[in-house]
């Protein structure tokens, strides 16, 4: 049985400057998807380097039961994938070409004819299919977005990590991409967390929220009970209004700066 992420006491610093303080998080199920919010330059995206070990930090982050941050570098690989919100700069490669590279790397690696119809679908579901033989340098930037995502979810990780996927993309793909990662997510039984500024996104396609604020979390739980006008005054300094439309869904409205 899967036990999901578990973070304890997580600490993180960039030299002298605390960022994390003893942050503690309750666990994320195996199937959740968790959105990380918070305002810019809180910490959202030091947490998710901290939770794949591309910076330092102090802490207990276990998948799983077992201790991410003491695994083999080759063990997380495979078990924890992070897409980051600058993409690196693209290669001159085939999109096609690039997704099956990412779905060979490491040990789980599957052979060219296992991964071709799984790459060939991942394209298809994210929208993409017509851009399999564009070259990755030729792309706009939602299209490498997209091609990114596609590159992380061939891996088949057990710990997710996508730094706002969606800051690139039209209102079409940014429904299209949040619908995947939720069927994708519990579909393999992993734990997704992905950073978001749009709450109504959080609050319609997620299972789960960490609110990040003042180097720890400001709130934690279902979003409809973390997002709430209190906790949008004192976290974003905004007034905001929580309303149900008539197909009984919340969304937020802001009127003005608390
Ligand atoms: N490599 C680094 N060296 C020093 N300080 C850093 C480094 N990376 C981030 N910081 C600082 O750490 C703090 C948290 O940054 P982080 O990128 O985690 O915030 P964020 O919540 O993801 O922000 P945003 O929503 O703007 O992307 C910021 O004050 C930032 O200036």
């Amino acid at each position: 049985m899967n036990a999901g992420l578990t973070i304890q006491d997580l600490s993180v610093a960039y030299g002298r400057r605390r960022i994390l303080h003893s942050l503690t998080a309750e666990a994320p199920m195996p199937g959740e998807v968790v959105a990380v919010l918070g305002p810019n330059g809180s910490g959202k995206s030091t947490l998710l380097k901290a939770l794949a070990a591309l910076v330092p930090s102090r802490g207990d982050v276990r998948l799983d039961g077992r201790a991410v941050l003491a695994m083999s570098r080759e063990d997380r690989a495979r078990r924890v994938v992070y897409l980051p919100q600058a993409l690196p700069p693209s290669v001159h490669l085939r999109v096609f070409e690039s997704i099956l590279v990412a779905g060979n790397a490491g040990e789980r690696g599957l052979a060219q004819k296992t991964l071709t119809p799984v790459v060939q679908g991942i394209l298809e579901r994210l929208g993409i299919a017509h851009l399999g033989m564009a070259f990755l340098d030729e792309l706009s930037g939602g299209q490498k977005q997209l091609a990114g995502l596609a590159q992380a979810l061939v891996r088949d990780p057990e710990l997710l990590l996508l730094d706002e996927p969606l800051s690139a993309l039209d209102l079409h793909h940014q429904f299209q991409v949040m619908a995947l990662i939720r069927e994708e997510t519990r579909r393999r039984g992993m734990v997704t967390l992905v950073v978001l500024h749009d709450i109504n996104i959080a609050l319609h396609h997620t299972d789960r929220v960490l609110l990040v604020a003042d180097g720890g979390l400001a709130g934690a739980g279902r979003p409809e009970d973390v997002i709430t006008p209190e906790s949008l005054a004192r976290v974003y300094g905004v007034r905001g209004r929580l309303e149900r439309c008539s197909r009984g869904r919340l969304s937020v409205h802001i009127d003005a700066l608390a």
